[in-house]
């Protein structure tokens, strides 16, 4: 069941989703998180960081996972999504170094690597809460609109869209990666909890699709959302603004 949630701007947004991670780490300080990257998370990092500064959450327990990596790009790369991660939450708050996870996408044998990040998150219990983004398309994390779709970690091609849409973080469209290792649609729906971001309004037109999907369409990998009990999509008023009962 989706649940969408209206706040006014970006970061009634941002502070409302770090709350619900906050409420999480409280009922279990051994929180396993699912993160996300690009635009929309970074007001939610910053707050989360904020809150560890101030004592207001304590991450000294908790487990990380990056949903998506770029390949081949190190941890140190600052394209990469593991160090964006890195610059906007882990240097801030007290996560340890060895709670954070991401796929090791410079493996020999990507497959092999794809299930070690499975098997590794399957170990910890499965996520109890999942921070999710979502592309113009409804991709989630790098699980692109395909008729066919793996539920588990799986390297992806990356559409046009996708590397259109990103092409903004890096110096030239050329740089733009055209593969990623993701964690698949099945796994993220195994997480206990689901939130999911959106704001702006290059999101109204997709925000409008997922408010009024129905079934699931795997050109649309939003829609697979309906199968979880309880996803709560947080977004503002321009990422609603198509959607009349929402506004
Ligand atoms: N792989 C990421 C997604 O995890 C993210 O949700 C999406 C939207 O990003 P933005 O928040 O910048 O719109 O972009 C990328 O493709």
């Amino acid at each position: 069941m989706l649940n969408f949630t209206l706040t006014d701007n970006y970061a009634e947004m941002s502070t409302l989703a770090a709350k619900r991670v906050a409420q999480a780490l409280e009922r279990k300080p051994d929180l396993v998180m699912a993160l996300p990257t690009g635009g929309t998370p970074i007001g939610l990092l910053q707050e989360m960081s904020r809150m560890a500064r101030d004592n207001e959450a304590d991450f000294s327990r908790a487990y990380s996972f990056n949903i998506d990596e770029y390949i081949p790009l190190t941890k140190d790369d600052p394209q990469s999504y593991y160090w964006f991660l890195e610059n906007y939450f882990y240097q801030h708050a007290n996560l340890p170094v060895e709670n954070r996870f991401v796929p090791d996408v410079l493996a020999a044998d990507l497959a092999v690597e794809c299930a070690r990040y499975e098997r590794m998150i399957q170990d910890y219990g499965n996520f109890d809460l999942a921070v999710l983004g979502i592309g113009h398309d409804g991709h989630i994390g790098f699980n692109e609109p395909h008729s066919t779709h793996s539920p588990v970690c799986h390297v992806i091609d990356l559409n046009d869209e996708t590397i259109e849409a990103n092409a903004r973080f890096f110096e030239r469209r050329e740089d733009v990666p055209r593969q990623a290792i993701t964690l698949g649609m099945g796994t993220i729906l195994k997480s206990k909890e689901i939130v999911l971001i959106a704001n702006g309004e290059s999101k109204a037109h997709v925000m409008k699709q997922l408010y009024e999907c129905t079934a699931i369409d795997p050109l649309f990998p939003a829609s697979f959302l309906l199968l979880h009990p309880d996803v709560t999509i947080i977004c503002d008023r321009e990422a609603a603004s198509l959607i009349p009962s929402l506004r």
